[in-house]
């Protein structure tokens, strides 16, 4: 395949990215799209997948302004979990998507659970809780809030299947994103009749699931028209972007462990089986590699929480990449614990291990003696924080892993990726590709034009690992008082800080 490029698409809530990789694994070109976010009430946040589909079409046309001769022989697309994209028959988007943070259906998901007959039962046909940022409540939610908008529905979609429904026609999904919906079993690979006949959703309303490298669809004459990619080039079924994320760090195998700051926050541990947890904080999702599940804490504001107190509170300074390390060394110049100073980043609600979309952030611990420089370090000790609650339920579960791979914005500073390796105390690394779930979207698209055999082989010849910080027991001790402060926060604040 001498000369092939593959394009790797990511989904992502602050834009679409779109990466031409070679067989070698070399990145040729990238580009980025941002895109917005719209919170329309506190707790709700929606985007228009028609945006997406602009925002792609300029990312990839980009790339071919850049690489005017790229022969690009595949496609893979990488998406935000669970927002739900409502089709009519024509095709059309019929109102904005709620997406995986938004926490409008906690009404729904108790509706949910009691049809279902309770959370055994869920647990059993789905493996998973119902939860705010799955995709069925917000199915329930449409029919109940927006009966004319339910009335013309066709088709419910996730975010990157929606991209691939714009670029090829095809109307899919593949395990690793069907999971999140709460309509599929990730255990049996299949959409669970069960929990649709029990809230009387019909099938009809789901696609068909493909595997993640295969071909499900090829470019349309349309498509390639507004992309400049040749019609008829395959696009293969893609993935989750955690699971994607995961790939493109090369975790692909159980035994290991990525910690990911997209604007959530992850920790996702591969397992052979489909493991749940029994307190249900952790989700339970298929791999994009057949025969490898996940297990999953989730952070709802990780980057975003950062982000958020850069644009509010440092306003002053850009969002380049010299305005973070200038706020990395203001939170340098404070000793770990922020000298009493701890931050809830729950500002648009918690997963992992709350479940609680009511949920709010707060500053607490606040002196005269304190500075700016402590609130930016509490801030992100209080992601990885959040991010440790995950770490625990993980080993907890006994998937006790010997490191962490970094991966989004926490593995892209020297200062985020020390301090997760001192608060979870385990040693953590980065490889060589910074592209995240849009790597292992373009990686999938080589396992699917036969560039590799499978994503195991795909990884061992793109990827190389890069051995980061391992912390003394001393350096994690000192985030020992922090840390429990930071637990008996939420209990103490509940109904305080809460939405409701
Ligand atoms: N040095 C950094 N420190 C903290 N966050 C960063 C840094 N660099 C980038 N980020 C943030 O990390 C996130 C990673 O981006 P991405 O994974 O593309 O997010 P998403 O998929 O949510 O759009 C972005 O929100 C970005 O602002
Ligand atoms: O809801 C989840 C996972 O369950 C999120 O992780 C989304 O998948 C969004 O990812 P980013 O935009 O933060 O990358």
């Amino acid at each position: 395949m001498a000369g092939a490029l593959f394009l790797g698409l990511d989904v992502g809530t602050s834009g679409v990215k779109a990466i031409l990789v070679r067989e070698d694994g070399e990145v040729a070109a990238s580009a980025l799209t941002p895109l917005t976010l719209s919170t329309p009430q506190p707790g709700w946040a929606e985007q228009d997948p028609d945006a997406w589909w602009q925002a792609t079409i300029a990312s990839i046309r980009q790339l071919r302004a850049e690489m005017p001769d790229a022969r690009i022989v595949s496609v893979g697309i990488s998406g935000q979990m669970h927002s739900s994209v409502f089709l009519d028959r024509a095709g059309e988007v019929i109102r904005p998507a709620l997406l995986w943070c938004d926490g409008r259906t906690t009404e729904q998901c108790a509706e949910i659970t009691r049809r279902a007959g309770g959370e055994d039962r869920l647990r059993d046909w789905v493996r998973n809780p119902a939860l705010e940022g799955f995709t069925l409540p917000k199915v329930l939610w449409l029919r109940q809030r927006e009966p004319e908008a339910y009335s013309r529905l066709a088709t419910v979609l996730l975010a990157k299947d929606f991209i691939r429904y714009r670029l090829t026609g095809a109307l899919a999904t593949e395990p690793s994103d069907a999971s999140g919906t709460l309509m599929y079993d990730p255990a049996n690979l299949r959409w669970s009749d069960d929990i649709l006949n029990a809230v009387g959703v019909p099938r009809a309303l789901l696609p068909e699931v493909g595997g993640s490298s295969e071909v499900l669809g090829t470019v349309t004459a349309d498509a390639a028209r507004l992309t400049g990619l040749d019609a008829g080039t395959p696009v293969v079924g893609g993935g989750a972007d955690n699971a994607c994320g995961a790939a493109g760090v090369g975790v692909v195998t159980p035994g290991e462990a990525v910690a990911s700051w997209g604007t959530s926050g992850t920790v996702l541990a591969p397992t052979a089986q489909p493991l749940v947890d029994p307190g249900l904080r952790a989700h339970t999702f298929c791999h994009v590699v057949p025969g490898v599940w996940y297990l999953m804490g989730v952070v709802l504001s990780a980057a975003g929480a950062f982000n958020w107190y850069h644009q509010q509170l440092a306003r002053e300074l850009d969002e380049s990449g010299a305005s973070r390390r200038a706020l990395d060394a203001e939170a340098a110049s404070v000793p770990p614990g922020a000298e009493g100073v701890t931050f809830l980043p729950y500002l648009q609600g918690e997963r992992t291990p709350h479940r609680d979309a009511s949920a709010r952030g707060a500053f607490v611990g606040l002196s005269l003696a304190h500075t700016r420089a402590h609130l930016t370090r509490a801030v992100l000790e209080g992601v990885c924080f959040a991010l440790r609650d995950s770490v625990a339920i993980l080993q907890e579960l006994g998937l006790s892993p010997h490191s962490l791979l970094l991966t989004g914005g926490g593995a892209k500073s020297p200062f985020l990726q020390r301090l997760q390796a001192e608060v979870f105390g385990l040693p953590v690394g980065t490889v060589n590709r910074e592209e995240g779930p849009a790597y292992g979207a373009a990686l999938l698209a080589a396992v699917g034009a036969g560039a590799f055999p499978d994503m195991a082989a795909a990884v061992r010849s793109t990827l190389t690992r890069i051995p980061g910080d391992t912390p003394s027991p001393s350096s994690h001790a000192a985030y020992d008082e922090a840390y429990a402060r930071f637990r008996a926060l939420y209990p103490a604040l509940k109904g305080v800080a809460g939405a409701n």
